[in-house]
């Protein structure tokens, strides 16, 4: 081999993985009403992405689409490279209205159990998976209490258990902790950004909450209304350790806490 081309060092390629989920040109109309126009997301897997918006932009509509509850007027919505055609086992949705989405008949034990009967999971694996799976949400001794037994909190954290039951390699949540007190949801948020991390589950999740929006981040995308559409995305750039006090003092977090409140005030004028 010449010696020149021993001298020449190999380019260092950028890691161009294909993205995990693609909205492509994805527009939305329900009868004459456009609600969501012209929208283009990629979304990388193990990447957690926050969505925010003025009320009735179109998040859930969006979120609705990714979960395969609604089809696309224009455009596609694909994951792993194949077009979505309807609810997929890989994505679990969590809903805000945790007590709905209970079995209350059943135990938290037996709500989990559900998920994995639904999958096939065989009888005799499942009691170790349902420990494991209540355990990773907080809820290890609490599994032969019914919903109605739980705080709001603990039901929410049985949802999200649930839901993860499924093996989903997509977790979509809408609100999920909205209607939960300042310290759970703090509590709830450390909980799922650590669950996300240890599963690698790629996350999408509506708020409102701009705050939590950034904390728990990878990067926010900005939805305007009328139609609703992408108006930025903005990156997190904040350690992926995050601890509630210091994290909302970094400036980091106080400079993007900013530009999404001016955001959210232009854009609802
Ligand atoms: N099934 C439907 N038929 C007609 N219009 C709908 C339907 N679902 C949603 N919409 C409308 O689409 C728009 C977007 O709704 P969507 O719930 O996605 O907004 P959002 O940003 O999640 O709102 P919020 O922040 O208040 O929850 C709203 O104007 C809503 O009225």
């Amino acid at each position: 081999m010449p010696a020149q081309i021993l001298k020449v060092a190999p380019r260092p390629q950028p890691v161009t993985a294909a993205p995990l989920i693609r909205f492509a040109g994805v527009g939305l109309s329900f009868g004459r009403t456009e609600i969501l126009r012209g929208i283009d997301l990629e979304i990388a897997a193990g990447e957690f992405v926050s969505v925010i918006g003025p009320s009735g932009c179109g998040k859930t509509t969006l979120l609705r689409l990714l979960a395969g509850l609604q089809k696309p007027s224009a455009g596609q919505v694909s994951m792993a490279g194949r077009p979505l055609r309807g609810p997929a086992p890989d994505i679990a949705v969590v809903f805000q209205d945790y007590a709905n989405a209970l079995l209350p008949w059943r135990t938290a034990a037996g709500n989990v159990a559900l998920a994995l009967e639904a999958r096939g999971v065989p009888r005799p694996e499942r009691a170790a998976r349902i420990a494991e799976l209540l355990q990773m949400v907080g809820l290890g001794a609490h599994a032969e209490r019914f919903p109605a037994q739980m705080s709001g909190g603990m039901q929410q954290r049985l949802q999200i258990a649930r839901c993860l039951a499924q093996d989903p390699s997509v977790l979509l949540m809408d609100e999920p902790f909205g209607a939960l007190d300042a310290m759970t949801r703090h509590k709830l948020q450390d909980e799922l950004r650590g669950i996300v991390r240890r599963t690698g589950v790629t996350a999408f999740f509506v708020t409102h909450d701009l705050e939590e929006a950034i904390y728990l981040g990878d990067r926010v995308i900005a939805l305007a209304p009328h139609p609703g559409r992408i108006a930025h995305s903005f990156p997190v750039t904040l350690p992926p350790q995050r601890d509630q006090l210091s994290t909302r003092e970094d400036p980091a977090f106080l400079a993007l806490r900013r530009a999404l409140f001016d955001f959210i005030q232009e854009a609802s004028a």
